[in-house]
């Protein structure tokens, strides 16, 4: 079989609790970068590679990297968490070092190893309603809207329902829905929660620019701080998602969350590919 052309455009797949990624390093490609269009091929499960999100590597001068997020639809996230502990855990084994420091859209965040595993410091949550955001002034601990939702900001906006059996939401007809809710000026991620234990949320997902997804490392940090919020846990809280458990930890200096790791394989998108105007 034919070898991938040098001149391809190389990547890694990985996934944080099935909560799937493609990683494009752009730190040594000229100033080249993802275009939406790229993204969108590339994130096509049929005629591409396919992902929740595509995390893009760019240089930065304030921190170790920047991370850019592409949502499958071509739209860019301000914050992704399960993909910020996916790069973290390739870069800490590339620096050799214990922690990282990178940025983001939303401004400069950490991940380091502790307790056996990646955590990354998602920041403060964005708890005003101008910051989520959210188009007028009401309450973001309870929503306007059917189930009284609560909406939080991790530097990407969350709306977060509390009901007893997430398994039995309809989450296919619900997320876009209340994606695309006018109270969303900029649409927003949709997650519903159960209480199954002392701090314990089991917990389904729709993600804006996506659709469902396995897990969403920002959703279970919004979902930890809402949950916290109303009485219903602490502030360390385990969350049960489709694709395996996610640590949450909203200590003094942020919101810190843990969960699996998987490299899965590395490839290279076909110059020829490229060339022929997927994604041009
Ligand atoms: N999978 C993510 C969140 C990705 C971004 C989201 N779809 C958005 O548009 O805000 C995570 O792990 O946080």
């Amino acid at each position: 079989m034919e070898r991938p052309s040098s001149d391809g455009l190389p990547f890694v797949k990985m996934h944080g609790a099935g909560n799937d990624f493609v990683i494009i390093d752009s730190r040594a490609r000229d100033g080249r970068r993802v275009s939406p269009a790229q993204a969108r091929a590339i994130g096509d499960r049929h005629r591409g590679v396919g992902f929740d999100q595509l995390a893009e590597i760019v240089p930065d001068d304030g921190a170790d990297y920047r991370l850019i997020f592409w949502n499958a639809d071509g739209s860019q996230a301000g914050a992704c968490g399960n993909a910020s502990r996916c790069v973290a855990a390739l870069m800490l084994a590339e620096a050799g070092t214990g922690a990282v420091r990178f940025a983001t859209a939303r401004g400069i965040l950490a991940a380091r190893h502790e307790q056996g595993g990646v955590w990354v410091n998602m920041g403060a949550p964005q708890l005003a309603w101008d910051e989520v955001p959210l188009a007028r002034a009401v309450d973001p601990g309870h929503l306007p809207l059917e189930g009284g939702p609560a909406a939080v900001g991790m530097g990407n906006p969350h709306c977060v329902f509390f009901v007893p059996d997430a398994e039995a939401v309809p989450l296919a007809e619900r997320g876009p829905a209340v994606e695309r809710d006018p109270l969303f000026p900029q649409r927003t991620n949709v997650e519903f929660a159960s209480l199954t234990g002392p701090d314990r949320l089991r917990m389904r997902v729709w993600e804006r620019g996506t659709g469902i997804t396995l897990a969403c490392g920002s959703g279970a940090c919004a979902a930890a701080v809402a949950a916290y919020r109303r009485g219903l846990t602490g502030r360390r809280v385990t969350l049960d998602l489709d694709g395996g458990t996610l640590i949450v930890d909203w200590r003094e200096d942020g919101v810190w969350m843990t969960g699996p790791v998987a490299r899965v394989f590395d490839g290279v998108l076909r110059a020829e590919w490229l060339a022929a105007g997927h994604g041009a």
